[in-house]
């Protein structure tokens, strides 16, 4: 067990995080302009397997208990954080990672500060000091000083401009209509009610490109998104799986979608048409049931709203509903999100089918798209996303994105791939 030590100062304003970030493998969660930017890697913890984001709950635990925090400005971000990416599938050979940076810039609310973390010697040669689990202010453990807050990152030039052209990978347009038409049938014969099929794109970025030219037209082009990197996992999802802040539970389920209109006639007439969909309702219901039923157990008066809404994105609109509730159980954000992974919004429902049947039909592995990504806090509140509209960087250069659609009994085979052309919009963009 690794012990950190972790403080946080206020900074002045830090109006710009991206430029603080690594260019090859920036680590960042933002939306609005606010949020947190990491630096280096104090602490990687790596997890496989069905049980991972459960086991992922458990060694944070032991983490932020083996840390001593000294934390002068306490809001959402601040003392310690991990960044986090998880595989959507059990069975993926992606691995799922917690990451503590050395360094983390964070701007809400109008306050910015940096938080230095370090690690300490292994704790079972660390000498006991009796520090209390996240809190105190000691500044020394182990007779290693707290590094002072004199010495700030600097930002970073940017490299040169890229555009790349990212080419179907895998299924091609007439393999994932195919797809869904098999899908169709499958719940037309009651197989199942729900199923999500994703296709992908690839494309190769060279080694010395700056990834963070791509966050910088994600977070300007999606604001209202959460946009984030994280271990080469890049993209701006509008979909919140779980935010946890002072005993409140919130999330935002999307499902069903729309293309935007030309004009704002047909603007207008592509909302109403989503919202009076059948279609599309259907969709959607599946999607916050399964919200619903994993969120139960951990809150007493959990609410949602009747109907759902529509949520305009500059390249689409979403059928969507907000969910709150107060926790009764304690439970952290990562909790929340083992709970809730896969929802139907991006498996479908029952969920052992669709997954099964998304194995069968998707030649591909997702890796961490459609699984959790966000950051977890020291008290266990944090804020997570499904990654979507997101694409994998890995360490040669492939960049793999991937959009996928929820699939009814009377999904059009042609309809759900445009969709998915859509959805791969903001990653085609960014890099492109
Ligand atoms: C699966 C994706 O998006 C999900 C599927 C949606 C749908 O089928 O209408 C809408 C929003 C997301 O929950 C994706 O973007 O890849």
């Amino acid at each position: 067990m690794t012990a950190l030590s972790v403080e946080t100062t206020p900074l002045d304003d830090v109006r710009h995080l991206v430029p603080f970030l690594d260019s090859r493998r920036p680590l960042v969660w933002i939306r609005k302009g606010e949020g947190i930017a990491g630096i280096g890697e104090a602490l990687r913890l790596e997890f496989r397997g069905p049980d991972r984001i459960r086991r992922a709950s458990e060694a944070w635990r032991q983490t932020v208990q083996a840390a001593t925090v000294s934390d002068g400005v306490r809001t959402p971000g601040t003392g310690l954080v991990a960044f986090g990416t998880f595989a959507f599938d059990d069975e993926s050979s992606a691995t799922s990672v917690l990451i503590v940076p050395d360094l983390v810039l964070g701007r809400r609310g109008g306050r910015s500060w940096i938080t230095r973390i370090r690690r300490l010697d292994d704790v079972d040669d660390a000498p006991e000091d009796g520090d209390g689990v996240g809190a105190g202010s000691a500044s020394q453990r182990g007779g290693h000083p707290i590094i002072a807050t004199d010495d700030l990152p600097r930002p970073i030039a940017f490299g040169d401009e890229y555009r790349l052209s990212l080419l179907p990978a895998g299924l091609d347009e007439e393999g994932y209509r195919s797809a869904v038409a098999t899908a169709v049938s499958k719940i037309r014969e009651h197989d199942l009610s729900k199923v999500v099929l994703a296709r992908e794109l690839s494309a190769h970025l060279p080694l010395e490109s700056d990834v963070r030219r791509a966050l910088v037209e994600l977070a300007l082009g999606y604001p209202d998104c959460w946009t984030f990197a994280v271990d080469g996992l890049v993209g701006s999802s509008p979909e919140t799986l779980v935010r946890v802040h002072h005993g409140t539970v919130t999330a935002r389920v999307l499902a069903g979608t729309r293309s935007r209109g030309r004009d704002a006639a047909s603007d207008h007439e592509s909302a109403a048409a989503l919202a009076a969909s059948v279609k599309d309702q259907d969709e959607h219901r599946f999607a916050v049931a399964s919200v619903l039923d994993a969120l139960r157990p951990h809150s007493a008066d959990l609410a949602a709203s009747d109907l759902p809404f529509t949520l305009k994105l500059p390249n689409l609109w979403h059928l969507a509903t907000d969910i709150a509730g107060t926790l009764s159980d304690g439970a952290s954000s990562l909790d929340l999100a083992d709970a809730l992974h896969p929802t139907a919004a991006v498996a479908g429902t029952p969920t052992r089918e669709a997954v099964a049947l998304i194995r069968e039909l998707e030649p591909f592995d997702r890796g961490r798209y459609a699984g959790p990504v966000g950051w977890v806090g020291g008290d266990g509140d944090g804020e997570w996303a499904i990654a979507l509209r997101c694409a994998q960087l890995d360490e040669t250069g492939n960049l793999t994105a991937y959009a996928g659609a929820g699939i009814v009994s009377d999904s059009d085979p042609a309809a759900e791939y445009a969709e998915t052309t859509m959805k791969f919009r903001p990653i085609v963009e960014a890099f492109g």
